[in-house]
C-alpha cells in the first residue's frame, strides 16, 4: 500500500511539473476547465459525460507523455538531429490530432444543444 501511495505521489508530482513548465499542458486544462462548466450549463447525458471525460484525459494524457519525449530526446543529445526533431514532431503530432479530433466530439455534443435551447 505504501509502494503504491509513493509511486501516486510521483505521478502527481509529474502532473505539477508539467503544469508548472509547459504552457500548452495550462492551456488545455483551462480549456477542460471551460468545457466542463458548459457541460454543466448546457446539461448533458450520461453518455455524453462519458465522452467528454475520455476526451480530456486523453488530451491531458498524451500531452503528458509529449513531455516526457520531449525531455527523453534533450537528454540523449544537446544537438540538432533530424532524429530528434522527428521524435519531437511526432510526439506532438499525437497531441495535435487527439486535441483536434475533441474538439470536433465536443462541437458535436454543444452545437445541438445550443441550437435547440435557442428555438
Ligand atoms: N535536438 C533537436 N534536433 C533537431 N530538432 C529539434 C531538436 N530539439 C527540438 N527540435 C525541433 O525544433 C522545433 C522547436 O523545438 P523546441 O525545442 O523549441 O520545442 P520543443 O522542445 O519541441 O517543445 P517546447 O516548446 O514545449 O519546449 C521543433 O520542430 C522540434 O522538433
Amino acid at each position: 500500500m505504501r509502494k503504491f501511495f509513493k509511486s501516486f505521489t510521483f505521478a502527481m508530482a509529474g502532473i505539477m511539473h508539467c503544469f508548472k513548465t509547459e504552457r500548452n499542458f495550462k492551456i488545455h486544462v483551462w480549456t477542460a476547465l471551460v468545457v466542463v462548466s458548459a457541460g454543466l450549463l448546457t446539461g448533458l447525458s450520461l453518455l455524453e459525460w462519458f465522452t467528454i471525460c475520455i476526451f480530456i484525459g486523453g488530451v491531458l494524457a498524451l500531452e503528458l507523455i509529449n513531455s516526457a519525449v520531449e525531455r527523453i530526446v534533450d537528454l540523449v543529445t544537446n544537438e540538432r538531429h533530424p532524429l530528434a526533431k522527428q521524435a519531437k514532431d511526432l510526439a506532438a503530432g499525437a497531441v495535435l490530432v487527439f486535441a483536434f479530433t475533441s474538439a470536433i466530439v465536443g462541437l458535436l455534443i454543444f452545437i445541438p444543444k445550443w441550437f435547440s435551447l435557442m428555438n
